[in-house]
């Protein structure tokens, strides 16, 4: 049987990321400005801090301002709510990222309702969610991790998405709604599939195009990749791995691997994929939020 072909996520992540660096070097010329990204971090989740110290390292890559608030697990919500208005006035930061999931203590539709959409580099504010679903993607923030897929699905099927049938499985707020607004700009014929659909496999079996975004680690099998579709696995599942010794653990995505580069064009890997896209797609959106605070025009359209 044809093997997939694996989409090279970190290498096209470093071409965005050089092309950013690029375009940055030049608004500091001209303008005098750096981008300026604030990232903040409640708690002490590992995994988070991970995604964090990878986020700081690409926007300094990228010749980015960028600072990071860490703070302790039981921060009131006041607090968090007063830094989020401390950064929203501060003129050196274009882009805030307050990093998900909160404490249970804290109302997470609070805190991202206080991010200025013009500074909400996630695109997880309601304006943002508006606008986008209007297609009006010269004035939206767009989520960074559904930007980053169709970033590699129009790579890898050489823009050719129009027309095409494609699944998103899962209807988070963060992946699934806003990718499949995206591929509805696409003019993709859009499907949104999740925990209660019936018949899972028949509906991913009619899509040339399918997006994993469940959370749940090789969900997904092989025998329901149409032959030839491409496959974007946006999960990042850490499972144990005691084949590589006792305690050791591996990231899978949501789509069994090894099963679909049987039956896929193309497929993400995980890791490799859509995560380093993700970051790249953040470096991004910090751009374009400084250049439009800046009142330029747009030079961004790297999708
Ligand atoms: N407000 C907010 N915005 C986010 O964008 C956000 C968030 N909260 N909370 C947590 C999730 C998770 N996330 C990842 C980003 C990149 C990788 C990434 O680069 N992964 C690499 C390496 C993974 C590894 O080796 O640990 C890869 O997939 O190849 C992973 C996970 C962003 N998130």
């Amino acid at each position: 049987m044809s093997q997939a072909r694996i989409i090279d996520g970190k290498a096209i992540a470093i071409s965005v990321r050089d092309e950013i660096a690029t375009r940055a070097a030049a608004l500091l010329k001209t303008s005098g400005v750096r981008p300026g990204l604030a990232v903040v971090l409640v708690g002490e989740d590992a995994a988070s801090q991970v995604y964090v110290r990878n986020k700081e390292a690409t926007a300094e890559a990228c010749g980015f301002h960028s600072v990071k608030h860490t703070l302790t697990a039981d921060t009131s919500e006041f607090d968090l709510l007063a830094l989020v208005n401390s950064l929203n006035e501060d003129p050196e930061i274009h882009g805030i990222l307050v990093q998900l999931p909160l404490p249970a203590h804290i109302e997470e539709s609070k805190v991202l309702r206080l991010i200025r959409p013009e500074k909400d580099v996630d695109g997880f504010h309601p304006i943002n969610v508006g606008l986008l679903t209007c297609g009006e993607m010269n004035t939206a923030l767009v989520p960074c991790t559904p930007a980053g897929s169709i970033v590699l699905l129009k790579r890898t099927l050489d823009n050719a998405l129009s027309g095409k049938s494609a699944v998103v499985i899962g209807r988070s707020n963060i992946v699934g709604k806003p990718m499949a607004s995206l591929l509805l700009q696409e003019s993709c014929t859009v499907t949104i599939a999740h925990s209660r659909t019936q018949d899972l496999p028949s509906v991913v079996r009619a899509a040339d195009i399918v997006i994993a975004a469940v959370g749940r680690h090789e969900m997904v099998r092989g025998n329901w990749i149409k032959p030839g579709a491409t496959v974007i696995d946006v999960g990042i599942n850490r499972i144990s791995a005691p084949e590589r010794g006792e305690g050791k653990t591996r990231l899978v995505g949501d789509v069994a691997f090894q099963e679909a580069v049987g039956h896929a064009g193309a497929i993400t890997p995980v890791p490799g994929g859509v995560g380093p896209m993700t970051i790249a797609m953040l470096m991004a959106n910090t751009l374009t939020a400084a250049r439009r605070q800046l009142g330029l025009t747009e030079d961004t359209a790297l999708f």
